[in-house]
Order: C-alpha cells, then structure tokens, then sequence
C-alpha cells in the first residue's frame, strides 16, 4: 500500500477543463485531503473509472468555505457561483476544506492517440 494516495476521482464534465490546463486545483474534504505535494497520481473519472491524466501534487491547503473567492474559480476553470453551488451540493456539511493544487503530466502515448498524430510527409 503506498503510503500516500496515488490515484484521485474527477467528475467525468470535468475531464476536458483538465486536460486543457483550464484547471489545476480541486477542492475536497479532509478524508480526500492526503495528498502529498511531488507525489505523481493518476486521475480517474468518478463515474466510469478511466484514467485520463496522470498529475502532480504540487500543494495542499486548508480553505474554509466561506473565504472561496474568484481566484479559486479561476483556478478551477469555473463560475464563482457554479463552484460555490457544486461544494454546497458534495460538502453540504463541510467547514473545512482543502486545495489541491495539481499540474497535469506529459500523457502517455495511447494507441488512439498515435492515430491522431499527422503522418510525416515525405517533402
Ligand atoms: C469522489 C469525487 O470524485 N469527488 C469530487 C469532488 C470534487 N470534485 C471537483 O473538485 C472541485 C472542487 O470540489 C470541483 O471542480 C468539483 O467538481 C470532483 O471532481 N470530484
């Protein structure tokens, strides 16, 4: 068992925000808070369970919900008030919370993706 947690959940709507770069924090509950800042994790979707990007922990911060501001947003590639809907709705409960900021890796070379890459032309 690794000693830190070295696979993370993602909503599968927030998939393409990620692999964009359009964003690199998420905000998660003390349980989901373990990370450890140069540890690599591979992202999953939450619903179907498919790995689509491997990222780095690059910190974890304490956040209480009431100082989520538009930096947060912007840095989750969101509405204000989206996002503040969205941690109302998973963390009803939830004072605390934590940012995990993240930055996406190289992604490895799949099949799928060698059949998107143009062919060399030959002049
Ligand atoms: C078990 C599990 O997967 N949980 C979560 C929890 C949160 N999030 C996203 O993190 C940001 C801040 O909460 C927002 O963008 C959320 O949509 C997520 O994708 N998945």
């Amino acid at each position: 068992m690794a000693d830190y947690p070295d696979s993370i959940t993602f909503f599968e709507w927030l998939v393409p925000l990620i692999l964009a770069g359009d964003k690199h924090i998420t905000i998660r509950d003390y349980a989901e808070s373990h990370y450890r800042p140069g540890t690599r994790v591979m992202a999953y979707t939450l619903e179907t369970h498919q790995a689509f990007a491997e990222i780095e922990i690059l910190a974890v911060e304490p956040l209480f919900v009431e100082d989520l501001n538009e930096e947060h947003a912007q840095q989750e590639g969101l509405a204000l008030e989206q996002l503040q809907g969205l941690i109302r709705r998973i963390y009803p409960d939830q004072h605390q919370l934590f940012v995990i900021k993240f930055r996406l890796l190289e992604q490895p070379v799949t099949a799928e993706s060698v059949e998107t890459i143009a062919p060399i032309s030959p002049n």
